[in-house]
């Protein structure tokens, strides 16, 4: 199936050609129908590569296809993307109804047709009753609500969404995932999210792409991607922070809730990698402690196991059990290497 946006090669640079690329070279498939992200942290290249996709920003190299054409020099509004951004961008002196009618009106669809799907869009999004209030009249989870069906109203053949639940409140930004989420799925439409908000991108991809340094580090299934991160920058990013110096393994990781925390003296087992190690710090967090122990000098002796009982204090003698399987293989990450990025 011909992938509804296809990134070929795309990259660019603000500056002139000696300017360092804020997307380098990236190739990318959104799938039909489905929930993308792109991920990563600030200054990764995750709106650039929106703002060209939507057409506000031009290539300095490579193409961008839209349901298989070339579309890399089509101007925004020949696009028909819908897009909800961070700020809600609602007009204050309009209905919501008129509001969500803005983009259908300027499509010159008859009046019926356009009172009718505005009417749905609404619904869609739980709105229908507040249909003749002004946009001022509501809270900001509601207007981005508004903004969503907006969006959705004019049947884009994408939806970019560009990080529109950061100014909400934590509760409300949770509640607002299943809601996107949601949306999508009932629509069908193809949604492509920039988040930086990992836990969002897992909640919410069908495909996930992490970027750094305006370079692809990894994409694909969330379900594929966090428990096999491919490099230290994907696996520090998905919250891995065990990153351990093994004889003869390379590089490795390994989630705290899979260390196990033995006493001294007993052995591991042939199913795990066992070492001696002095508990550094204890914190109680309710159901479990988070105990930090160091197996040696230098980062990656210190080690983070979630540990179910408060039973161990700092200076305590420990044996750290790894267990094999759950021992995660990086590569090393290329972008990481030179970039020093901002996290
Ligand atoms: N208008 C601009 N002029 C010059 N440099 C820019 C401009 N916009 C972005 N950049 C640079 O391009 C790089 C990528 O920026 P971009 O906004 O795409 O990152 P991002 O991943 O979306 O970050 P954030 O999460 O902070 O929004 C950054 O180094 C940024 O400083």
């Amino acid at each position: 199936m011909t992938p509804v946006v296809r990134l070929d090669g795309v990259s660019h640079r603000f500056g002139g050609p000696e300017s360092a690329a804020a997307v380098a070279d990236l190739d990318l498939d959104v799938p039909r129908g489905k929930f993308t992200t792109l991920l990563g942290p600030s200054g990764c290249g995750k709106t650039t590569t929106l703002r060209m996709i939507a057409g506000f920003l031009r290539p300095t190299a490579g193409r961008i296809l839209l349901e298989g054409e070339d579309a890399t020099a089509t101007p925004p509004e020949k696009r028909n993307l819908g897009t909800v951004h961070q700020s809600y961008a609602l007009f204050p002196h309009m209905s919501l109804t008129d509001n969500v009618a803005f983009g259908l009106r300027s499509r010159r669809l008859p009046a019926d047709e356009v009172r009718r799907r505005a009417g749905e869009a609404l619904e869609l999004v739980g709105l229908s009753h507040a249909a003749a209030r002004k946009p001022g009249e509501l809270s900001g989870g509601q207007q981005q609500r508004v903004a969503l069906a907006r969006a959705v109203a004019i049947r884009p053949s994408v939806l970019l969404l560009d990080e529109p639940l950061s100014n909400l409140d934590a509760r409300l930004r949770v509640q607002m995932r299943r809601e996107l989420l949601r949306v999508q799925r009932e629509t069908g439409l193809t949604a492509i999210l920039v988040t930086h908000d990992q836990d969002e991108a897992l909640e919410l991809s069908d495909s996930m792409v992490i970027l750094n340094g305006g370079r692809l580090e990894q994409e694909g299934d969330p379900r594929e991607i966090f428990p096999a991160p491919a490099n230290r920058f994907v696996a520090e990013f998905l919250g891995y922070d065990n990153f351990p110096d093994l004889p003869g393994t390379g590089p490795v990781t390994i989630r705290p809730e899979h260390v196990r925390l033995l006493p001294p003296d007993r052995g591991e087992g042939d199913d795990a990698v066992g070492l001696d190690a002095t508990v550094t710090g204890v914190t109680y967090q309710g159901s479990h402690c988070l105990v930090e122990v160091a197996t040696g000098e230098g980062p990656g002796a210190t080690l983070r196991s979630v540990h179910p009982d408060d039973d161990l204090r700092p200076g305590d003698r420990v044996r750290v059990a790894l267990p094999r399987h759950r021992l995660v293989h990086l590569a090393p990450s290329e972008a990481q290497a030179g970039s020093g990025e901002e996290r």
